[in-house]
Protein backbone atom coordinates (compact mmCIF):
# COMPACT_ATOMS: atom_id res chain seq x y z
CA UNK A 1 0.00 0.00 0.00
CA UNK A 2 1.56 3.47 -0.82
CA UNK A 3 2.47 5.58 1.92
CA UNK A 4 0.14 8.30 1.50
CA UNK A 5 -2.98 5.67 1.56
CA UNK A 6 -1.79 4.55 5.27
CA UNK A 7 -4.31 4.95 7.91
CA UNK A 8 -3.38 7.79 10.34
CA UNK A 9 -5.00 9.31 13.66
CA UNK A 10 -5.89 12.67 12.69
CA UNK A 11 -7.27 15.30 15.34
CA UNK A 12 -11.52 14.78 14.20
CA UNK A 13 -10.50 10.65 12.82
CA UNK A 14 -8.77 8.11 13.28
CA UNK A 15 -8.81 4.15 12.42
CA UNK A 16 -10.75 2.15 14.95
CA UNK A 17 -8.89 -0.76 16.90
CA UNK A 18 -10.89 -3.30 14.77
CA UNK A 19 -11.44 -3.84 11.46
CA UNK A 20 -11.49 -2.17 8.45
CA UNK A 21 -13.98 1.33 9.80
CA UNK A 22 -13.09 4.70 11.47
CA UNK A 23 -14.35 6.80 14.18
CA UNK A 24 -15.03 10.28 14.53
CA UNK A 25 -15.09 12.58 17.19
CA UNK A 26 -18.88 13.23 18.43
CA UNK A 27 -19.52 16.89 16.91
CA UNK A 28 -23.06 16.80 18.66
CA UNK A 29 -21.60 16.14 22.09
CA UNK A 30 -19.30 18.63 22.54
CA UNK A 31 -17.70 21.39 23.79
CA UNK A 32 -19.11 19.36 26.72
CA UNK A 33 -17.93 15.81 26.13
CA UNK A 34 -15.57 14.40 24.14
CA UNK A 35 -16.68 10.91 22.64
CA UNK A 36 -15.98 8.92 19.70
CA UNK A 37 -18.17 7.69 17.78
CA UNK A 38 -17.70 4.24 15.15
CA UNK A 39 -18.64 3.95 11.66
CA UNK A 40 -18.84 0.65 10.79
CA UNK A 41 -21.08 0.63 7.82
CA UNK A 42 -22.38 3.07 5.51
CA UNK A 43 -25.59 3.76 6.80
CA UNK A 44 -23.38 5.38 10.43
CA UNK A 45 -21.60 7.52 8.27
CA UNK A 46 -24.57 8.95 6.46
CA UNK A 47 -26.63 9.35 9.87
CA UNK A 48 -23.60 11.21 11.07
CA UNK A 49 -23.16 13.78 8.36
CA UNK A 50 -26.81 14.23 8.06
CA UNK A 51 -27.25 14.74 11.67
CA UNK A 52 -23.90 16.78 12.21
CA UNK A 53 -21.98 14.56 14.11
CA UNK A 54 -19.23 15.07 11.83
CA UNK A 55 -19.68 18.54 10.55
CA UNK A 56 -17.56 21.06 8.73
CA UNK A 57 -16.81 20.98 4.63
CA UNK A 58 -13.55 19.11 4.23
CA UNK A 59 -14.40 16.26 7.09
CA UNK A 60 -18.21 15.88 5.56
CA UNK A 61 -16.40 14.58 2.37
CA UNK A 62 -13.76 12.87 3.45
CA UNK A 63 -16.37 11.04 5.79
CA UNK A 64 -18.66 10.56 2.60
CA UNK A 65 -15.81 8.66 0.88
CA UNK A 66 -15.11 6.63 4.16
CA UNK A 67 -19.09 5.85 3.94
CA UNK A 68 -18.60 4.90 0.08
CA UNK A 69 -15.89 2.39 1.27
CA UNK A 70 -18.48 1.02 4.04
CA UNK A 71 -20.61 0.69 1.34
CA UNK A 72 -18.55 -1.12 -1.11
CA UNK A 73 -17.82 -3.89 1.78
CA UNK A 74 -21.43 -5.02 1.51
CA UNK A 75 -22.09 -4.22 -1.47
CA UNK A 76 -19.22 -3.58 -4.32
CA UNK A 77 -22.27 -4.09 -7.02
CA UNK A 78 -22.79 -1.19 -9.81
CA UNK A 79 -26.34 -0.90 -8.40
CA UNK A 80 -25.09 -0.75 -5.19
CA UNK A 81 -22.06 1.64 -5.77
CA UNK A 82 -24.36 4.04 -7.78
CA UNK A 83 -26.85 4.13 -5.26
CA UNK A 84 -24.69 4.47 -1.78
CA UNK A 85 -23.14 7.58 -3.61
CA UNK A 86 -26.68 8.89 -3.92
CA UNK A 87 -27.60 8.11 -0.37
CA UNK A 88 -24.42 10.19 0.89
CA UNK A 89 -24.86 12.95 -1.71
CA UNK A 90 -28.11 13.74 -0.14
CA UNK A 91 -27.09 14.12 3.50
CA UNK A 92 -26.04 17.85 3.12
CA UNK A 93 -26.06 20.01 0.01
CA UNK A 94 -24.21 23.45 0.59
CA UNK A 95 -20.72 21.92 1.41
CA UNK A 96 -19.60 20.53 -2.84
CA UNK A 97 -16.81 18.86 -0.77
CA UNK A 98 -19.13 16.09 -0.38
CA UNK A 99 -20.12 15.68 -3.80
CA UNK A 100 -16.32 16.09 -4.91
CA UNK A 101 -15.28 13.08 -2.45
CA UNK A 102 -17.93 11.01 -4.05
CA UNK A 103 -17.29 11.82 -7.67
CA UNK A 104 -13.48 10.86 -7.04
CA UNK A 105 -14.67 7.52 -6.00
CA UNK A 106 -16.95 6.59 -8.41
CA UNK A 107 -14.67 7.88 -10.99
CA UNK A 108 -11.93 5.24 -9.27
CA UNK A 109 -14.48 2.35 -8.71
CA UNK A 110 -16.87 2.06 -11.54
CA UNK A 111 -14.42 0.77 -14.09
CA UNK A 112 -13.30 -1.92 -11.56
CA UNK A 113 -14.38 -5.39 -11.14
CA UNK A 114 -16.46 -5.26 -8.23
CA UNK A 115 -14.17 -8.03 -5.97
CA UNK A 116 -11.46 -4.45 -6.12
CA UNK A 117 -13.73 -2.12 -5.27
CA UNK A 118 -13.57 -2.64 -1.45
CA UNK A 119 -9.94 -2.09 -1.71
CA UNK A 120 -9.64 0.37 -3.30
CA UNK A 121 -12.17 2.76 -2.20
CA UNK A 122 -10.41 2.28 1.38
CA UNK A 123 -7.71 3.41 0.13
CA UNK A 124 -8.73 5.89 -1.97
CA UNK A 125 -10.24 7.10 0.94
CA UNK A 126 -7.31 7.55 3.40
CA UNK A 127 -5.67 9.02 0.33
CA UNK A 128 -8.47 11.93 0.36
CA UNK A 129 -8.00 12.37 4.61
CA UNK A 130 -4.02 12.20 4.12
CA UNK A 131 -4.30 15.13 1.55
CA UNK A 132 -6.58 17.31 3.20
CA UNK A 133 -4.37 17.07 6.43
CA UNK A 134 -1.84 18.53 3.98
CA UNK A 135 -3.76 21.07 2.46
CA UNK A 136 -4.72 22.52 5.53
CA UNK A 137 -1.34 22.40 6.77
CA UNK A 138 -0.43 24.62 3.57
CA UNK A 139 -3.47 26.91 4.08
CA UNK A 140 -1.51 27.40 7.59
CA UNK A 141 1.49 28.28 5.82
CA UNK A 142 -0.13 30.71 3.24
CA UNK A 143 -2.44 32.27 5.37
CA UNK A 144 -0.13 33.24 8.25
CA UNK A 145 2.80 34.59 5.59
CA UNK A 146 -0.46 36.72 4.29
CA UNK A 147 -1.37 38.23 7.78
CA UNK A 148 1.84 38.85 8.47
CA UNK A 149 2.32 40.97 5.07
CA UNK A 150 -0.71 42.94 6.23
CA UNK A 151 0.57 43.54 9.49
CA UNK A 152 3.94 45.23 8.47
CA UNK A 153 1.79 46.84 5.19
CA UNK A 154 3.48 45.09 2.51
CA UNK A 155 0.11 43.77 1.17
CA UNK A 156 0.22 40.16 0.11
CA UNK A 157 1.32 38.43 -2.86
CA UNK A 158 -0.91 36.45 -5.56
CA UNK A 159 0.79 32.95 -5.79
CA UNK A 160 1.72 31.83 -8.38
CA UNK A 161 1.49 34.81 -10.43
CA UNK A 162 3.71 37.30 -8.05
CA UNK A 163 1.03 40.28 -8.81
CA UNK A 164 0.22 42.86 -5.49
CA UNK A 165 -3.47 42.10 -4.11
CA UNK A 166 -4.84 44.64 -2.25
CA UNK A 167 -2.67 47.21 -0.49
CA UNK A 168 -5.28 47.87 2.67
CA UNK A 169 -3.31 47.55 5.84
CA UNK A 170 -4.67 46.19 8.99
CA UNK A 171 -6.31 48.41 11.48
CA UNK A 172 -4.16 50.79 13.73
CA UNK A 173 -5.83 50.59 16.46
CA UNK A 174 -3.16 49.39 18.62
CA UNK A 175 -0.34 50.98 15.77
CA UNK A 176 0.56 47.58 14.85
CA UNK A 177 3.96 47.37 13.33
CA UNK A 178 5.25 44.40 13.06
CA UNK A 179 4.37 41.67 13.70
CA UNK A 180 7.48 41.06 17.20
CA UNK A 181 7.21 44.44 18.09
CA UNK A 182 2.98 44.59 18.27
CA UNK A 183 1.76 46.27 20.88
CA UNK A 184 -1.12 44.74 21.83
CA UNK A 185 -1.40 40.88 19.80
CA UNK A 186 -2.91 40.67 16.23
CA UNK A 187 -7.17 40.46 16.50
CA UNK A 188 -8.71 38.17 14.25
CA UNK A 189 -12.40 37.36 13.82
CA UNK A 190 -13.96 33.97 12.79
CA UNK A 191 -17.52 32.87 12.49
CA UNK A 192 -18.46 29.53 13.01
CA UNK A 193 -15.75 26.63 13.21
CA UNK A 194 -13.26 26.33 10.41
CA UNK A 195 -10.98 24.67 12.53
CA UNK A 196 -9.89 20.35 12.68
CA UNK A 197 -12.75 19.78 13.95
CA UNK A 198 -14.26 21.12 10.62
CA UNK A 199 -11.78 19.49 8.49
CA UNK A 200 -9.39 16.11 8.65
CA UNK A 201 -7.15 18.08 10.63
CA UNK A 202 -5.63 21.21 10.77
CA UNK A 203 -8.58 23.37 10.03
CA UNK A 204 -8.99 26.02 7.08
CA UNK A 205 -9.49 29.89 8.56
CA UNK A 206 -7.90 28.12 11.69
CA UNK A 207 -4.78 26.88 10.89
CA UNK A 208 -3.33 30.19 9.97
CA UNK A 209 -4.17 31.49 13.59
CA UNK A 210 -2.52 27.86 14.90
CA UNK A 211 0.64 28.43 12.65
CA UNK A 212 1.20 32.03 13.62
CA UNK A 213 0.36 31.25 17.72
CA UNK A 214 2.77 28.05 16.88
CA UNK A 215 5.84 30.79 15.54
CA UNK A 216 5.35 33.03 18.85
CA UNK A 217 2.99 35.65 16.99
CA UNK A 218 0.62 37.23 19.77
CA UNK A 219 -2.54 36.21 18.49
CA UNK A 220 -6.08 36.96 19.76
CA UNK A 221 -9.42 35.55 18.36
CA UNK A 222 -12.76 37.50 18.50
CA UNK A 223 -15.29 33.78 18.36
CA UNK A 224 -18.63 34.46 16.80
CA UNK A 225 -21.15 32.22 18.52
CA UNK A 226 -23.16 31.37 15.34
CA UNK A 227 -26.16 30.77 16.17
CA UNK A 228 -28.28 28.53 15.60
CA UNK A 229 -25.79 25.36 16.03
CA UNK A 230 -23.33 27.28 18.09
CA UNK A 231 -20.41 25.89 16.31
CA UNK A 232 -18.43 29.24 17.55
CA UNK A 233 -18.38 27.11 20.80
CA UNK A 234 -16.51 24.27 19.19
CA UNK A 235 -13.79 27.30 17.89
CA UNK A 236 -13.46 28.15 21.49
CA UNK A 237 -13.34 24.55 22.73
CA UNK A 238 -10.66 23.56 20.10
CA UNK A 239 -8.59 26.90 20.77
CA UNK A 240 -8.93 26.86 24.43
CA UNK A 241 -7.31 22.98 23.53
CA UNK A 242 -3.92 24.29 21.73
CA UNK A 243 -3.52 27.31 24.00
CA UNK A 244 -4.75 30.24 22.20
CA UNK A 245 -6.50 33.45 23.29
CA UNK A 246 -9.63 33.84 22.26
CA UNK A 247 -13.20 35.73 23.30
CA UNK A 248 -16.62 34.58 22.19
CA UNK A 249 -18.96 37.57 21.01
CA UNK A 250 -22.50 37.22 20.01
CA UNK A 251 -22.92 37.38 16.68
CA UNK A 252 -24.47 40.57 16.54
CA UNK A 253 -21.54 42.24 18.00
CA UNK A 254 -19.18 41.79 15.40
CA UNK A 255 -20.02 45.07 13.62
CA UNK A 256 -19.63 47.27 16.62
CA UNK A 257 -15.85 45.76 17.56
CA UNK A 258 -15.25 46.43 13.40
CA UNK A 259 -15.95 49.85 14.01
CA UNK A 260 -14.11 50.32 17.49
CA UNK A 261 -11.23 49.32 15.36
CA UNK A 262 -10.71 46.13 17.47
CA UNK A 263 -10.43 43.64 14.41
CA UNK A 264 -7.32 43.56 12.43
CA UNK A 265 -8.61 41.07 10.03
CA UNK A 266 -11.78 38.56 9.11
CA UNK A 267 -11.03 34.51 8.35
CA UNK A 268 -13.36 32.36 7.47
CA UNK A 269 -13.86 29.01 6.06
CA UNK A 270 -16.12 27.93 2.99
CA UNK A 271 -18.51 25.20 1.73
CA UNK A 272 -18.41 26.03 -1.91
CA UNK A 273 -16.52 28.63 -3.95
CA UNK A 274 -18.05 29.43 -7.02
CA UNK A 275 -16.03 29.60 -10.37
CA UNK A 276 -16.10 33.56 -10.22
CA UNK A 277 -15.05 33.55 -6.60
CA UNK A 278 -18.45 34.31 -4.44
CA UNK A 279 -18.19 31.94 -1.31
CA UNK A 280 -20.89 30.14 0.62
CA UNK A 281 -20.41 29.62 4.53
CA UNK A 282 -21.87 29.34 7.65
CA UNK A 283 -25.10 31.89 7.90
CA UNK A 284 -24.06 34.92 9.28
CA UNK A 285 -20.81 35.13 7.18
CA UNK A 286 -22.19 37.59 4.83
CA UNK A 287 -22.72 40.34 7.40
CA UNK A 288 -19.38 40.28 9.02
CA UNK A 289 -18.27 40.97 5.10
CA UNK A 290 -20.37 43.60 5.05
CA UNK A 291 -19.48 45.15 8.11
CA UNK A 292 -15.53 44.25 7.25
CA UNK A 293 -15.54 46.40 3.74
CA UNK A 294 -17.38 49.28 5.61
CA UNK A 295 -14.67 49.00 8.45
CA UNK A 296 -11.56 49.09 6.06
CA UNK A 297 -11.19 45.59 7.50
CA UNK A 298 -9.14 42.64 5.21
CA UNK A 299 -11.86 39.76 4.84
CA UNK A 300 -9.75 36.42 3.67
CA UNK A 301 -11.54 33.14 3.34
CA UNK A 302 -9.87 30.12 3.38
CA UNK A 303 -10.35 26.64 1.61
CA UNK A 304 -9.01 23.75 -0.08
CA UNK A 305 -9.36 22.74 -3.88
CA UNK A 306 -12.12 20.14 -2.50
CA UNK A 307 -14.08 23.18 -1.69
CA UNK A 308 -13.90 25.10 -5.02
CA UNK A 309 -17.38 24.30 -7.70
CA UNK A 310 -15.73 25.48 -10.97
CA UNK A 311 -18.45 23.46 -12.47
CA UNK A 312 -20.66 26.67 -10.67
CA UNK A 313 -20.51 29.72 -12.20
CA UNK A 314 -21.56 32.34 -9.52
CA UNK A 315 -23.16 32.11 -5.74
CA UNK A 316 -26.62 32.32 -6.64
CA UNK A 317 -26.42 28.69 -8.25
CA UNK A 318 -25.14 27.49 -4.67
CA UNK A 319 -28.18 25.53 -2.72
CA UNK A 320 -28.28 26.55 0.32
CA UNK A 321 -29.33 24.27 2.91
CA UNK A 322 -32.43 24.33 5.16
CA UNK A 323 -32.68 22.81 8.34
CA UNK A 324 -35.02 22.12 10.84
CA UNK A 325 -36.87 24.89 12.89
CA UNK A 326 -36.38 22.99 15.86
CA UNK A 327 -32.19 23.86 15.92
CA UNK A 328 -33.38 27.86 16.12
CA UNK A 329 -36.53 26.98 18.56
CA UNK A 330 -33.83 24.77 21.07
CA UNK A 331 -31.07 25.94 22.46
CA UNK A 332 -29.12 22.76 23.77
CA UNK A 333 -26.52 22.96 26.63
CA UNK A 334 -25.88 22.08 30.39
CA UNK A 335 -28.43 22.75 33.45
CA UNK A 336 -27.20 23.91 36.48
CA UNK A 337 -26.17 20.21 37.86
CA UNK A 338 -23.82 19.89 35.06
CA UNK A 339 -26.13 17.21 33.26
CA UNK A 340 -26.81 17.54 29.06
CA UNK A 341 -30.00 19.00 28.55
CA UNK A 342 -31.91 21.13 26.24
CA UNK A 343 -34.35 24.51 26.32
CA UNK A 344 -37.17 25.21 24.01
CA UNK A 345 -37.27 28.91 23.64
CA UNK A 346 -40.30 28.80 21.30
CA UNK A 347 -43.21 26.19 20.96
CA UNK A 348 -43.03 24.14 18.02
CA UNK A 349 -45.85 25.23 15.94
CA UNK A 350 -44.19 29.07 16.02
CA UNK A 351 -43.03 29.28 12.23
CA UNK A 352 -39.09 29.64 11.61
CA UNK A 353 -37.10 29.90 8.67
CA UNK A 354 -33.26 28.42 9.54
CA UNK A 355 -30.89 28.74 5.98
CA UNK A 356 -27.96 26.97 7.40
CA UNK A 357 -25.60 28.94 5.04
CA UNK A 358 -25.36 32.12 2.93
CA UNK A 359 -23.68 33.83 -0.27
CA UNK A 360 -20.53 36.34 -0.11
CA UNK A 361 -20.25 38.26 -3.09
CA UNK A 362 -16.69 38.42 -4.30
CA UNK A 363 -16.71 41.39 -4.58
CA UNK A 364 -16.14 41.44 -0.78
CA UNK A 365 -13.77 39.09 0.29
CA UNK A 366 -10.23 40.80 0.21
CA UNK A 367 -8.38 37.42 -0.89
CA UNK A 368 -8.98 33.78 -1.23
CA UNK A 369 -6.37 31.43 0.97
CA UNK A 370 -5.75 27.84 -0.74
CA UNK A 371 -3.30 25.26 -0.65
CA UNK A 372 -1.31 26.53 -3.77
CA UNK A 373 -1.46 30.18 -1.96
CA UNK A 374 -3.22 33.31 -1.95
CA UNK A 375 -5.47 34.92 -4.93
CA UNK A 376 -8.13 37.63 -6.11
CA UNK A 377 -11.51 35.64 -5.52
CA UNK A 378 -12.50 36.27 -9.21
CA UNK A 379 -12.70 33.99 -12.15
CA UNK A 380 -9.05 35.15 -13.14
CA UNK A 381 -7.27 34.69 -9.59
CA UNK A 382 -8.73 31.43 -9.44
CA UNK A 383 -7.42 30.48 -12.69
CA UNK A 384 -4.09 31.22 -12.14
CA UNK A 385 -4.21 29.25 -8.82
CA UNK A 386 -5.94 26.59 -10.97
CA UNK A 387 -4.99 26.43 -14.68
CA UNK A 388 -6.18 22.28 -15.14
CA UNK A 389 -9.41 22.69 -12.95
CA UNK A 390 -10.76 26.17 -14.87
CA UNK A 391 -9.90 24.78 -18.57
CA UNK A 392 -11.51 21.62 -18.00
CA UNK A 393 -14.90 22.81 -17.37
CA UNK A 394 -17.57 23.65 -20.63
CA UNK A 395 -18.17 27.64 -20.95
C1 LIG B 1 -13.35 24.26 7.24
S1 LIG B 1 -14.95 24.31 7.20
C2 LIG B 1 -15.69 25.76 6.60
C3 LIG B 1 -17.11 25.60 6.68
O1 LIG B 1 -17.48 24.27 6.44
C4 LIG B 1 -17.67 26.05 8.02
O2 LIG B 1 -17.39 27.40 8.21
C5 LIG B 1 -19.12 25.81 7.99
O3 LIG B 1 -19.88 26.60 7.47
C6 LIG B 1 -19.56 24.52 8.54
O4 LIG B 1 -20.94 24.36 8.50
P1 LIG B 1 -21.58 23.15 9.28
O5 LIG B 1 -23.05 23.37 9.04
O6 LIG B 1 -21.18 23.25 10.71
O7 LIG B 1 -21.08 21.88 8.62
Amino acid sequence: MPATTAPATFSSLRPAPAGRSVEILDQTRLPFAKAWIPLARRDDAAHAIATMQTRGAPLIGAVAAFGLALAMAEDASDAALTASAALLAATRPTAVNLAWALDRLEALLHPLPPAARAEAAWAEAWAIAHEDAAQCAAIGAHGAARLLAEISGIGGIDAPSGNPIGTRTLAQAGSVGTATAAPRPLNIMTHCNAGWLATVDHGTALAPIYRLHADGVPVHVWVSETRPRNQGLLTAWELAERGVPYTVIADNAAGLLMMQGQVDAVIVGADRIAANGDVANKVGTYLKALAARAHGVPFFVAAPVSTLDFACPAGSAIPIEERAGDELRQVPGRDAADRPATVRQLPAERPVANPAFDVTPAALVTALITERGVCPASDAGLAALYPERASAQPR
